[in-house]
């Protein structure tokens, strides 16, 4: 008798939704028709579902919506049900929408699947643009702008001396401890976690687990329950459901990461053994004279701890790839830091304030350009028609409010916005030759850094109000990482058995943030003196 009263229940739900869809279909399609046109796009194949079937699917989206704007032009449109997705292909246009109009487009999209089901709406990447996300923002700002991280730098040295000592001592494991330097840098600035082991340690664990599931939903899944909210009330046992039986292990997932490490702090603050991180400070803080809620705490030093890592990881294995496939930069990057930093000393993050290593800037900016961390700016909406289902995942992306024109095209309140960074990166008015690696192009003839060129940190990082707000503690990460390491090691091919180079490819994962598939290289100390120098800073 329940079992039929919720399958009946159920399929009532389904035609409602459907129902629902078809007639705000209706209404998109008479306001168009009464309005200035859409931004061009491939002709719709469906009244109801729009262009669904064109949807951009996983592997390398980016490459696709690229093809998609190339067709179209730089701002193009495409359209699943009531879903409407503009794809800016340049940076023009991002600025124009995302930037200088950010009181209109910095809201998010509300997805039940990762939200309520997962229960990532405590994540601020996916919070609703409004007050609570502002005192969000607020409280991390506090922590992570560009001032703010300087007082993180002595820990970020610490953790990187332990890399090169690693590096030093088994250098084949050099894959595995970038992740323990990007899963390091985080706990320790976040939960004053000092001590993390250099391999399998839980609390990295946790936080790519948590980032990886989310990762595989977004690269594969069954959505419709983006689509059809409703479907969110099915009952997991129900068939087509098991979408729900996973979302339910990937909450558990998430409430770990967000709630353990924050418990931990607390413990230790209640023992007298906490050392000082940004968590003590939350739970410190006011915000206009009251106490920070420590539910806004907890987002905060959790989002870090998920989002944090990751990201920057990638950008460190890019570095790596980067020195390996170009070994002429890599030399000429190790000269400019041979010339600046004396040879009894390592990089530190006091000599970038200097402005004295302008090459090793250009690297790090070929780096971002030619590798972005996150090509598609948290903005994945891919998806597919297959001949039985809809297939359609949505990231995270900006989405806009109220309805706006630009350039007179109709932009509909609600779009979604697909920032194409990776193809920005490459668009070849601005960066001639785009996929050669080629610092140089950030440089002046007299070999300063250029001012007038576009920076790649200002799209790499996201657009406007919901810009990355942890990229000074990322970049000062990298660099310290990039200087000291071209300082102390040669980063040289792997050989075969033969003894032959072996150049690794530029193949990537898959997924919102993505990262160079795993490769092998040498990792070779430059001179003896390096040694001692390495050893004593990681005594220190
Ligand atoms: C190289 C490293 C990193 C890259 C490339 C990166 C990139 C991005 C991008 C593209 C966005 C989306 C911005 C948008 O929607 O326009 C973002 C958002 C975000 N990032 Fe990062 N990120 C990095 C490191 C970090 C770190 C270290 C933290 C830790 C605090 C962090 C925390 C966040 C948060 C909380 C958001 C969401 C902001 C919001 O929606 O208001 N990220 N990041």
């Amino acid at each position: 008798m329940t079992t039929t009263t919720t399958t009946l229940t159920t399929t009532t739900t389904l035609a409602a939704a459907l129902a629902l869809v078809a007639v705000s279909v209706a209404l998109v399609n008479r306001n168009r028709k009464l309005s200035k046109p859409l931004p061009p796009g491939p002709p719709e194949t469906s009244f109801i579902l729009g262009n669904a079937s064109v949807f951009p699917r996983p592997p390398s989206e980016w490459l696709k919506y690229e093809a998609l704007s190339k067709a179209y032009g730089p701002v193009s449109h495409i359209r699943a049900f009531d879903k409407h997705v503009i794809i800016l292909n340049t940076m023009k246009s991002a600025v124009d929408l995302l930037e200088k109009r950010g009181a209109n487009y910095s809201d998010r999209a509300q997805l039940p699947l990762i939200g309520d089901l997962m229960g990532f709406n405590w994540v601020i990447t996916t919070m609703p643009y409004g007050d609570y996300w502002r005192l969000n923002r607020r409280a991390l700002h506090q922590h992570f702008n560009e001032s703010a991280v300087k007082s993180l730098r002595g820990k970020q040295e610490r953790l990187n001396a332990r890399f090169l000592t690693a590096l030093l001592d088994t250098p084949e494991g050099w894959w595995s401890f970038t992740h323990w330097l990007a899963g390091a840098n985080i706990l320790s600035a976040v939960y004053g976690m000092e001590d993390t082991k250099l391999k399998d340690d839980p609390w990295i664990q946790l936080g790519e687990d948590t980032l990886q599931s989310l990762n595989v939903v977004t690269n594969e899944g069954f959505q419709l329950v983006d689509i059809f909210p409703s479907l969110k009330y099915i009952p997991s046992w129900f068939p087509g459901a098991g979408f729900k039986r996973r979302a339910r292990k990937i909450y558990e997932l998430q409430i770990r990461a967000r709630e353990r490490p924050f418990a931990w702090v607390k413990e230790h603050i209640a023992s007298g053994t906490a050392v000082a991180s940004i968590t003590s400070a939350l739970i410190d803080t006011e915000v206009d004279g009251v106490p920070l809620p420590e539910d806004v705490a907890k987002n905060c030093t959790g989002v870090a701890y998920i989002a944090g890592a990751d990201t920057t990881l990638s950008a460190i294995k890019s570095f790596f790839l980067a020195m390996v496939r170009n070994p002429e930069v890599q030399k000429k990057a190790q000269a400019e830091v041979d010339r600046v930093i004396p040879a009894d000393q390592l990089p530190c993050l006091a000599d970038r304030d200097a402005g004295s290593l302008p090459y090793l800037e250009a690297v790090l900016r070929e780096v971002y350009r030619k590798y972005p961390p996150i090509p598609l700016g948290e903005c994945r909406v891919t998806g597919s028609l297959a001949p039985a289902d809809v297939l359609c995942t949505i990231g995270i992306p900006h989405q806009g409010m109220q309805e706006d024109e630009y350039e007179g095209m109709r932009i509909p309140a609600g779009s979604l916005f697909v920032a194409n960074i990776w193809s920005i990166m490459r668009d070849e008015e601005i960066f001639p030759q785009p996929e050669s690696f080629r610092p140089e192009r950030f440089l002046t003839s007299d070999n300063a850094l250029d001012k007038n060129m576009l920076d790649p940190r200002h799209a790499v990082f996201g657009f406007g109000r919901r810009i990355c707000p942890g990229r000074y503690f990322a970049d000062a990460e990298l660099w310290l990482m990039a200087a000291s390491v071209l300082s102390c090691f040669d980063i040289l091919p792997a050989l075969d058995a033969n003894g032959v180079e072996i150049l690794p490819s530029e193949e990537v994962t898959q997924g919102t943030v993505v990262a160079p598939v795993q490769f092998h290289c040498r990792i070779v100390p430059r001179a003896p003196a390096k040694r001692s120098l390495i050893l004593s800073a990681s005594e220190q």
